[in-house]
Protein backbone atom coordinates (compact mmCIF):
# COMPACT_ATOMS: atom_id res chain seq x y z
CA UNK A 1 0.00 0.00 0.00
CA UNK A 2 1.20 3.34 -0.94
CA UNK A 3 0.00 6.94 0.56
CA UNK A 4 -0.41 9.64 -1.40
CA UNK A 5 -0.66 13.77 -0.30
CA UNK A 6 -3.49 15.64 -1.18
CA UNK A 7 -1.73 18.06 -2.27
CA UNK A 8 -0.03 15.74 -5.00
CA UNK A 9 3.27 17.36 -4.72
CA UNK A 10 4.98 15.07 -1.70
CA UNK A 11 6.81 11.91 -2.35
CA UNK A 12 4.79 8.67 -2.31
CA UNK A 13 5.69 6.58 1.18
CA UNK A 14 4.70 3.28 2.65
CA UNK A 15 2.68 2.47 6.14
CA UNK A 16 5.91 2.79 7.90
CA UNK A 17 7.01 6.18 6.22
CA UNK A 18 3.36 7.75 6.18
CA UNK A 19 3.38 6.58 10.68
CA UNK A 20 6.46 8.44 11.42
CA UNK A 21 5.52 11.41 8.95
CA UNK A 22 2.88 13.21 9.99
CA UNK A 23 1.87 16.07 7.91
CA UNK A 24 3.46 15.67 3.93
CA UNK A 25 6.08 17.99 2.97
CA UNK A 26 3.46 19.88 0.73
CA UNK A 27 1.71 20.58 3.43
CA UNK A 28 -0.93 18.24 2.43
CA UNK A 29 -2.61 15.49 4.69
CA UNK A 30 -1.66 11.70 3.57
CA UNK A 31 -4.32 8.97 2.02
CA UNK A 32 -4.17 5.61 0.45
CA UNK A 33 -3.43 6.21 -2.89
CA UNK A 34 -6.97 3.81 -3.54
CA UNK A 35 -9.28 2.30 -0.87
CA UNK A 36 -8.59 -1.01 -0.25
CA UNK A 37 -12.44 -2.78 -0.38
CA UNK A 38 -13.60 -5.73 1.61
CA UNK A 39 -16.05 -8.34 -0.10
CA UNK A 40 -19.68 -8.71 1.37
CA UNK A 41 -18.66 -12.23 2.97
CA UNK A 42 -15.33 -11.13 3.82
CA UNK A 43 -17.22 -9.20 5.77
CA UNK A 44 -19.94 -11.26 7.25
CA UNK A 45 -17.05 -13.15 8.43
CA UNK A 46 -15.81 -10.77 10.49
CA UNK A 47 -19.13 -11.12 12.65
CA UNK A 48 -18.32 -12.28 16.11
CA UNK A 49 -14.51 -11.47 16.28
CA UNK A 50 -12.69 -10.62 19.42
CA UNK A 51 -12.06 -6.79 19.10
CA UNK A 52 -8.28 -7.03 18.11
CA UNK A 53 -8.66 -9.78 15.75
CA UNK A 54 -11.04 -7.50 13.77
CA UNK A 55 -8.63 -4.09 14.17
CA UNK A 56 -5.86 -6.70 12.45
CA UNK A 57 -8.32 -7.74 9.56
CA UNK A 58 -9.50 -4.18 8.89
CA UNK A 59 -5.63 -2.58 9.75
CA UNK A 60 -3.93 -5.56 7.24
CA UNK A 61 -4.81 -4.02 3.48
CA UNK A 62 -3.31 -0.32 5.02
CA UNK A 63 0.10 -1.98 6.13
CA UNK A 64 1.15 -3.76 3.45
CA UNK A 65 4.48 -4.98 3.82
CA UNK A 66 5.41 -2.95 7.03
CA UNK A 67 4.29 -5.19 9.60
CA UNK A 68 4.30 -9.46 9.43
CA UNK A 69 0.37 -10.50 9.66
CA UNK A 70 1.60 -11.86 12.97
CA UNK A 71 3.12 -8.98 14.22
CA UNK A 72 0.06 -7.16 13.12
CA UNK A 73 -1.72 -8.98 15.44
CA UNK A 74 0.64 -9.02 17.95
CA UNK A 75 0.37 -5.30 18.67
CA UNK A 76 -3.06 -5.15 18.03
CA UNK A 77 -3.63 -7.05 21.08
CA UNK A 78 -1.23 -5.53 22.98
CA UNK A 79 -2.84 -2.04 22.40
CA UNK A 80 -6.46 -3.61 23.39
CA UNK A 81 -5.44 -5.44 25.84
CA UNK A 82 -5.22 -2.41 28.25
CA UNK A 83 -9.35 -1.19 28.22
CA UNK A 84 -11.39 -1.78 31.09
CA UNK A 85 -14.31 -4.11 28.79
CA UNK A 86 -13.59 -6.87 27.11
CA UNK A 87 -15.45 -5.75 24.14
CA UNK A 88 -13.12 -2.59 23.89
CA UNK A 89 -16.00 -0.75 22.33
CA UNK A 90 -19.27 -1.68 23.92
CA UNK A 91 -22.75 -1.21 21.90
CA UNK A 92 -25.79 0.52 23.92
CA UNK A 93 -29.18 0.48 23.62
CA UNK A 94 -30.82 3.67 23.98
CA UNK A 95 -34.27 2.89 22.86
CA UNK A 96 -35.39 1.32 19.65
CA UNK A 97 -33.91 3.00 17.39
CA UNK A 98 -30.60 4.72 18.99
CA UNK A 99 -27.64 2.69 20.51
CA UNK A 100 -24.27 4.78 21.95
CA UNK A 101 -21.17 3.24 20.87
CA UNK A 102 -18.73 3.50 24.30
CA UNK A 103 -15.02 4.23 22.85
CA UNK A 104 -14.02 5.58 26.39
CA UNK A 105 -12.95 2.03 27.81
CA UNK A 106 -9.20 3.08 27.11
CA UNK A 107 -6.40 4.46 29.79
CA UNK A 108 -7.40 8.39 29.91
CA UNK A 109 -11.30 8.23 29.18
CA UNK A 110 -11.99 9.00 25.50
CA UNK A 111 -12.17 7.75 21.68
CA UNK A 112 -8.75 9.13 21.43
CA UNK A 113 -7.12 6.01 23.13
CA UNK A 114 -8.26 3.37 21.15
CA UNK A 115 -6.23 5.37 17.83
CA UNK A 116 -3.25 6.17 20.00
CA UNK A 117 -2.84 2.99 22.26
CA UNK A 118 -2.24 1.78 18.98
CA UNK A 119 0.18 4.55 17.05
CA UNK A 120 2.36 4.36 20.51
CA UNK A 121 3.11 0.64 19.81
CA UNK A 122 3.52 1.61 16.19
CA UNK A 123 6.14 4.15 16.79
CA UNK A 124 8.22 1.74 18.66
CA UNK A 125 7.98 -0.44 15.99
CA UNK A 126 9.12 1.06 13.54
CA UNK A 127 11.82 3.57 15.58
CA UNK A 128 13.63 0.25 16.83
CA UNK A 129 14.88 -0.92 12.97
CA UNK A 130 15.98 2.65 12.75
CA UNK A 131 18.52 4.41 14.86
CA UNK A 132 16.80 7.52 15.12
CA UNK A 133 15.07 9.78 17.52
CA UNK A 134 11.23 11.48 17.06
CA UNK A 135 9.84 14.69 18.45
CA UNK A 136 6.66 14.25 18.36
CA UNK A 137 4.69 17.71 18.32
CA UNK A 138 0.83 17.46 18.53
CA UNK A 139 -2.04 20.26 19.41
CA UNK A 140 -4.95 19.10 21.86
CA UNK A 141 -8.41 20.76 22.71
CA UNK A 142 -8.42 18.50 25.59
CA UNK A 143 -8.59 14.53 24.55
CA UNK A 144 -5.98 13.51 22.24
CA UNK A 145 -3.08 15.03 24.62
CA UNK A 146 -3.64 13.02 27.38
CA UNK A 147 -4.07 9.87 25.13
CA UNK A 148 -0.72 10.96 23.39
CA UNK A 149 1.18 11.32 26.60
CA UNK A 150 -0.20 7.92 28.12
CA UNK A 151 0.71 6.26 24.41
CA UNK A 152 4.40 6.98 24.66
CA UNK A 153 5.37 8.70 28.62
CA UNK A 154 8.49 6.66 29.10
CA UNK A 155 9.30 5.44 25.71
CA UNK A 156 12.91 5.62 23.92
CA UNK A 157 13.42 7.67 21.42
CA UNK A 158 10.49 9.75 21.45
CA UNK A 159 9.83 13.10 23.27
CA UNK A 160 6.39 14.50 23.37
CA UNK A 161 5.54 18.18 23.50
CA UNK A 162 1.54 18.72 23.77
CA UNK A 163 0.30 22.34 23.20
CA UNK A 164 -2.93 22.93 24.77
CA UNK A 165 -4.96 26.15 24.74
CA UNK A 166 -4.94 28.05 28.08
CA UNK A 167 -7.92 27.79 30.49
CA UNK A 168 -9.83 26.32 27.63
CA UNK A 169 -9.67 22.70 28.62
CA UNK A 170 -11.38 20.39 31.49
CA UNK A 171 -9.52 20.33 35.19
CA UNK A 172 -9.69 16.28 34.59
CA UNK A 173 -8.63 16.68 30.86
CA UNK A 174 -5.58 19.13 32.06
CA UNK A 175 -4.55 17.49 34.87
CA UNK A 176 -4.49 14.28 32.74
CA UNK A 177 -1.63 15.55 30.65
CA UNK A 178 0.21 17.76 33.39
CA UNK A 179 0.29 15.06 35.80
CA UNK A 180 2.33 12.64 33.79
CA UNK A 181 5.75 13.58 34.95
CA UNK A 182 8.13 11.45 32.77
CA UNK A 183 11.64 13.23 31.28
CA UNK A 184 9.99 12.75 27.81
CA UNK A 185 6.79 14.69 28.30
CA UNK A 186 6.16 18.38 27.81
CA UNK A 187 2.98 20.24 28.22
CA UNK A 188 2.63 23.41 27.13
CA UNK A 189 -0.47 25.45 27.38
CA UNK A 190 -0.55 28.52 24.75
CA UNK A 191 -2.33 31.55 24.79
CA UNK A 192 -4.81 31.16 22.18
CA UNK A 193 -7.26 28.76 20.72
CA UNK A 194 -7.09 25.42 19.88
CA UNK A 195 -6.94 26.02 16.34
CA UNK A 196 -3.52 28.60 16.93
CA UNK A 197 -2.34 25.73 18.49
CA UNK A 198 -2.45 23.39 15.54
CA UNK A 199 -1.69 25.88 12.97
CA UNK A 200 1.71 26.08 14.95
CA UNK A 201 1.82 22.28 14.70
CA UNK A 202 1.31 22.07 10.77
CA UNK A 203 3.58 25.29 10.72
CA UNK A 204 6.95 22.97 12.12
CA UNK A 205 6.21 20.33 10.31
CA UNK A 206 7.43 22.93 6.85
CA UNK A 207 9.61 25.03 8.95
CA UNK A 208 12.84 23.57 7.62
CA UNK A 209 15.28 25.14 10.04
CA UNK A 210 12.75 22.59 12.35
CA UNK A 211 12.78 19.83 10.40
CA UNK A 212 16.51 20.00 9.25
CA UNK A 213 17.14 19.30 13.39
CA UNK A 214 14.03 16.95 14.43
CA UNK A 215 12.51 14.17 13.54
CA UNK A 216 9.02 15.48 13.64
CA UNK A 217 6.38 12.92 13.41
CA UNK A 218 2.50 13.71 14.59
CA UNK A 219 0.13 12.37 17.08
CA UNK A 220 -3.01 14.05 15.43
CA UNK A 221 -5.10 12.65 13.23
CA UNK A 222 -3.45 14.48 10.37
CA UNK A 223 -1.33 10.94 11.20
CA UNK A 224 -2.91 8.75 8.65
CA UNK A 225 -2.45 5.77 11.29
CA UNK A 226 -4.44 7.75 13.57
CA UNK A 227 -7.75 7.00 11.14
CA UNK A 228 -6.74 3.69 10.23
CA UNK A 229 -7.21 2.31 14.33
CA UNK A 230 -10.69 4.40 13.83
CA UNK A 231 -12.23 2.63 11.05
CA UNK A 232 -12.33 -0.39 13.07
CA UNK A 233 -15.11 1.08 15.71
CA UNK A 234 -17.54 0.97 12.96
CA UNK A 235 -16.96 -2.31 11.31
CA UNK A 236 -17.37 -3.53 14.90
CA UNK A 237 -20.58 -1.73 15.85
CA UNK A 238 -21.93 -2.42 12.42
CA UNK A 239 -21.49 -6.10 12.25
CA UNK A 240 -23.31 -6.23 16.00
CA UNK A 241 -26.14 -4.75 14.30
CA UNK A 242 -26.76 -7.11 11.41
CA UNK A 243 -23.82 -6.01 8.63
CA UNK A 244 -23.62 -6.72 6.29
CA UNK A 245 -27.01 -7.60 5.54
CA UNK A 246 -28.10 -4.34 7.16
CA UNK A 247 -27.31 -0.51 6.49
CA UNK A 248 -26.75 1.51 9.88
CA UNK A 249 -26.18 5.02 10.07
CA UNK A 250 -23.86 6.54 12.81
CA UNK A 251 -23.81 10.23 14.01
CA UNK A 252 -20.08 11.50 14.93
CA UNK A 253 -19.41 14.84 17.40
CA UNK A 254 -16.98 16.53 15.68
CA UNK A 255 -13.80 18.88 15.51
CA UNK A 256 -11.14 17.98 13.40
CA UNK A 257 -13.40 15.99 11.39
CA UNK A 258 -10.52 12.56 11.89
CA UNK A 259 -13.36 10.64 13.63
CA UNK A 260 -16.21 10.94 11.15
CA UNK A 261 -13.45 10.48 8.29
CA UNK A 262 -12.81 6.88 9.60
CA UNK A 263 -16.41 6.15 9.41
CA UNK A 264 -16.29 7.46 5.34
CA UNK A 265 -13.11 5.12 4.81
CA UNK A 266 -15.16 2.06 6.54
CA UNK A 267 -17.93 2.63 4.22
CA UNK A 268 -15.32 3.00 1.08
CA UNK A 269 -14.20 -0.27 2.33
CA UNK A 270 -17.60 -1.77 1.77
CA UNK A 271 -19.31 -1.77 4.89
CA UNK A 272 -22.67 -0.56 4.40
CA UNK A 273 -22.91 2.70 5.97
CA UNK A 274 -26.40 4.15 5.31
CA UNK A 275 -25.36 7.50 6.76
CA UNK A 276 -22.52 9.84 8.36
CA UNK A 277 -24.41 12.63 10.93
CA UNK A 278 -21.98 15.43 11.68
CA UNK A 279 -22.67 16.65 15.15
CA UNK A 280 -21.00 20.17 16.12
CA UNK A 281 -21.87 22.62 18.66
CA UNK A 282 -21.41 26.23 18.32
CA UNK A 283 -18.23 25.95 16.62
CA UNK A 284 -20.40 25.01 13.11
CA UNK A 285 -17.77 25.39 11.03
CA UNK A 286 -18.52 21.69 9.30
CA UNK A 287 -22.11 22.23 9.68
CA UNK A 288 -22.19 25.12 7.24
CA UNK A 289 -19.63 23.53 4.87
CA UNK A 290 -21.82 20.27 4.68
CA UNK A 291 -25.08 21.92 4.65
CA UNK A 292 -24.68 25.30 2.71
CA UNK A 293 -20.83 24.77 1.12
CA UNK A 294 -19.48 27.49 3.17
CA UNK A 295 -16.07 26.23 4.57
CA UNK A 296 -15.20 29.33 5.96
CA UNK A 297 -13.38 29.92 9.61
CA UNK A 298 -15.02 31.95 12.38
CA UNK A 299 -13.05 32.82 15.66
CA UNK A 300 -13.74 29.81 18.75
CA UNK A 301 -15.87 30.52 20.79
CA UNK A 302 -15.39 28.37 24.21
CA UNK A 303 -17.96 26.09 25.52
CA UNK A 304 -18.71 23.21 27.63
CA UNK A 305 -17.69 20.67 24.74
CA UNK A 306 -14.33 22.29 24.48
CA UNK A 307 -12.76 19.27 22.46
CA UNK A 308 -15.11 20.33 19.82
CA UNK A 309 -14.01 23.94 19.75
CA UNK A 310 -12.58 23.98 16.81
CA UNK A 311 -12.92 26.28 14.03
CA UNK A 312 -9.89 24.79 10.97
CA UNK A 313 -10.97 20.87 11.09
CA UNK A 314 -7.53 19.01 9.45
CA UNK A 315 -9.20 16.03 8.01
CA UNK A 316 -12.01 17.74 5.64
CA UNK A 317 -9.02 18.21 3.20
CA UNK A 318 -9.26 14.45 3.12
CA UNK A 319 -12.56 14.69 1.91
CA UNK A 320 -12.27 17.37 -0.07
CA UNK A 321 -9.61 15.87 -2.10
CA UNK A 322 -11.81 12.57 -2.62
CA UNK A 323 -14.71 15.08 -3.25
CA UNK A 324 -13.06 17.05 -6.15
CA UNK A 325 -11.69 13.89 -7.92
CA UNK A 326 -8.17 13.35 -6.01
CA UNK A 327 -7.16 16.46 -8.02
CA UNK A 328 -3.88 17.05 -5.87
CA UNK A 329 -3.14 20.55 -7.60
CA UNK A 330 -7.02 21.82 -7.40
CA UNK A 331 -6.87 20.91 -3.94
CA UNK A 332 -3.61 22.58 -3.89
CA UNK A 333 -5.04 25.89 -4.68
CA UNK A 334 -8.55 25.90 -2.91
CA UNK A 335 -6.68 25.08 0.39
CA UNK A 336 -3.76 28.11 -0.14
CA UNK A 337 -7.07 30.23 -0.61
CA UNK A 338 -8.37 29.04 2.73
CA UNK A 339 -4.82 29.47 4.67
CA UNK A 340 -4.27 33.03 2.84
CA UNK A 341 -8.02 33.98 3.45
CA UNK A 342 -9.80 31.27 5.98
CA UNK A 343 -12.69 31.26 3.45
CA UNK A 344 -13.10 28.23 0.79
CA UNK A 345 -16.35 27.68 -0.60
CA UNK A 346 -16.84 24.10 -2.37
CA UNK A 347 -17.74 23.73 -5.31
CA UNK A 348 -21.31 22.02 -6.30
CA UNK A 349 -19.50 18.63 -7.26
CA UNK A 350 -17.74 18.48 -4.02
CA UNK A 351 -21.32 19.17 -2.40
CA UNK A 352 -23.23 16.65 -4.39
CA UNK A 353 -20.16 13.81 -3.51
CA UNK A 354 -20.48 14.74 -0.03
CA UNK A 355 -24.65 14.97 0.00
CA UNK A 356 -24.53 10.64 -0.87
CA UNK A 357 -23.12 10.27 2.68
CA UNK A 358 -22.97 13.26 5.07
CA UNK A 359 -25.53 15.23 6.46
CA UNK A 360 -25.11 17.38 9.59
CA UNK A 361 -26.65 19.38 12.84
CA UNK A 362 -25.68 22.33 14.58
CA UNK A 363 -26.39 21.90 18.46
CA UNK A 364 -26.91 24.84 20.94
CA UNK A 365 -26.15 24.65 24.57
CA UNK A 366 -29.60 24.58 25.53
CA UNK A 367 -30.12 21.68 23.39
CA UNK A 368 -26.89 19.87 24.80
CA UNK A 369 -27.92 20.24 27.83
CA UNK A 370 -31.91 19.44 27.33
CA UNK A 371 -30.16 16.03 25.67
CA UNK A 372 -28.06 14.91 28.13
CA UNK A 373 -31.22 15.26 30.58
CA UNK A 374 -33.16 12.84 28.33
CA UNK A 375 -30.42 10.46 28.14
CA UNK A 376 -30.43 10.12 31.60
CA UNK A 377 -34.49 10.04 32.76
CA UNK A 378 -35.84 8.29 29.57
CA UNK A 379 -32.90 5.93 28.95
CA UNK A 380 -30.64 6.09 32.33
CA UNK A 381 -27.75 6.96 30.46
CA UNK A 382 -25.51 9.71 31.51
CA UNK A 383 -23.54 11.26 28.36
CA UNK A 384 -20.23 13.62 28.40
CA UNK A 385 -21.46 17.64 26.35
CA UNK A 386 -19.84 15.85 22.99
CA UNK A 387 -21.76 12.81 23.07
CA UNK A 388 -24.70 14.68 23.54
CA UNK A 389 -23.99 16.81 20.52
CA UNK A 390 -23.72 13.35 19.11
CA UNK A 391 -26.95 11.99 20.10
CA UNK A 392 -28.91 15.41 19.64
CA UNK A 393 -28.08 15.15 15.99
CA UNK A 394 -29.12 11.95 15.88
CA UNK A 395 -32.67 12.31 16.75
CA UNK A 396 -32.77 15.24 14.69
CA UNK A 397 -31.77 13.52 11.43
CA UNK A 398 -33.20 9.93 12.52
CA UNK A 399 -36.79 10.89 10.79
CA UNK A 400 -34.86 11.63 7.00
CA UNK A 401 -33.51 7.91 7.37
CA UNK A 402 -36.02 4.91 6.66
CA UNK A 403 -37.05 3.32 9.93
CA UNK A 404 -35.67 -0.10 10.02
CA UNK A 405 -31.78 1.47 9.90
CA UNK A 406 -30.18 1.85 13.39
CA UNK A 407 -28.47 4.94 14.61
CA UNK A 408 -25.65 4.66 16.72
CA UNK A 409 -23.86 7.71 18.26
CA UNK A 410 -20.14 7.85 19.19
CA UNK A 411 -19.56 8.40 22.85
CA UNK A 412 -16.26 9.87 22.42
CA UNK A 413 -15.74 10.56 25.90
CA UNK A 414 -16.23 9.14 29.58
CA UNK A 415 -19.01 11.83 31.55
CA UNK A 416 -16.57 12.44 34.25
CA UNK A 417 -14.35 14.41 32.03
CA UNK A 418 -16.99 16.67 32.38
CA UNK A 419 -18.62 16.46 35.12
CA UNK A 420 -19.55 19.94 35.94
CA UNK A 421 -20.95 20.48 32.91
CA UNK A 422 -22.83 16.90 33.46
CA UNK A 423 -23.82 18.17 37.13
CA UNK A 424 -25.26 21.05 35.96
CA UNK A 425 -27.56 19.17 32.94
CA UNK A 426 -28.27 16.29 34.94
CA UNK A 427 -28.02 16.53 38.63
CA UNK A 428 -25.54 13.84 38.47
CA UNK A 429 -21.93 13.54 39.38
CA UNK A 430 -20.31 11.01 37.95
CA UNK A 431 -16.75 9.57 39.89
CA UNK A 432 -13.78 8.96 38.03
CA UNK A 433 -13.21 5.43 37.24
CA UNK A 434 -11.10 4.20 39.59
CA UNK A 435 -8.46 3.16 36.58
CA UNK A 436 -7.64 7.54 36.55
CA UNK A 437 -6.07 7.30 40.13
CA UNK A 438 -5.29 9.61 42.41
CA UNK A 439 -5.32 12.88 39.45
CA UNK A 440 -6.64 15.57 41.54
CA UNK A 441 -3.60 14.55 44.36
CA UNK A 442 -0.71 14.64 42.05
CA UNK A 443 2.10 17.67 41.16
CA UNK A 444 1.14 19.37 37.76
CA UNK A 445 3.65 20.09 35.41
CA UNK A 446 3.38 22.55 32.37
CA UNK A 447 5.30 25.70 30.46
CA UNK A 448 3.04 28.40 30.18
CA UNK A 449 3.95 30.00 26.28
CA UNK A 450 2.62 33.22 24.43
CA UNK A 451 0.69 31.67 21.78
CA UNK A 452 3.08 32.48 19.24
CA UNK A 453 4.66 30.10 16.77
CA UNK A 454 8.21 31.89 17.55
CA UNK A 455 8.12 31.02 21.53
CA UNK A 456 6.57 27.30 20.72
CA UNK A 457 9.22 27.01 17.83
CA UNK A 458 12.16 28.48 19.91
CA UNK A 459 11.14 26.61 23.23
CA UNK A 460 10.80 23.22 20.82
CA UNK A 461 14.50 24.01 19.94
CA UNK A 462 15.77 24.09 22.86
CA UNK A 463 14.78 21.04 24.88
CA UNK A 464 14.11 18.22 22.07
CA UNK A 465 16.34 15.45 21.17
CA UNK A 466 18.02 16.57 17.78
CA UNK A 467 17.53 13.20 15.02
CA UNK A 468 20.55 11.33 14.25
CA UNK A 469 22.88 12.61 11.70
CA UNK A 470 21.45 16.46 12.42
CA UNK A 471 23.27 19.30 11.91
CA UNK A 472 24.18 21.67 14.84
CA UNK A 473 21.46 25.01 14.85
N1 LIG B 1 -10.61 17.21 19.71
C1 LIG B 1 -9.21 16.99 19.71
C2 LIG B 1 -8.49 17.98 18.86
C3 LIG B 1 -7.37 17.32 18.14
O1 LIG B 1 -7.90 16.41 17.24
P1 LIG B 1 -7.14 15.22 16.58
O2 LIG B 1 -8.15 14.15 16.47
O3 LIG B 1 -6.64 15.71 15.29
O4 LIG B 1 -6.01 14.82 17.47
C4 LIG B 1 -8.65 16.90 21.11
O5 LIG B 1 -9.41 16.56 22.01
O6 LIG B 1 -7.50 17.17 21.34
Amino acid sequence: MKYISTRGQAPSLDFEGVTLAGLAADGGLYVPEAWPQFTRDEIAAMAGLPYAELAARIMTPFVGESLTPQRLRELTAQAYGRFAHAAVTPLRQLDERHWVLELFHGPTLAFKDVALQMLGLLFEEFLARRDDHLTIVGATSGDTGSAAIDAVAGRAKVDIFMLHPHGRVSDVQRRQMTTVIAPNVTNIAIDGSFDDAQAMVKRMFNDKAMTDRFGIAAVNSINWARLMSQVVYYFAAALQLGAPAREVAFAVPTGNFGDVFAGYVAAKMGLPVKRLIVATNINDILHRALSTGDYSAGTVTPTAAPSMDIQVSSNFERLLFDACGRDGAALSAQMAQFDATKDLQLTNAQREAMAALFTSARCEPAQMAQTMRWAYEACGEVLDPHTAIGLYAARAQAGELPADVPVVTLATAHPAKFVDAVERATGVRPPLPARVGDLFEREERCEHLPGTYEAVAAYVADHATPKTGAKEA
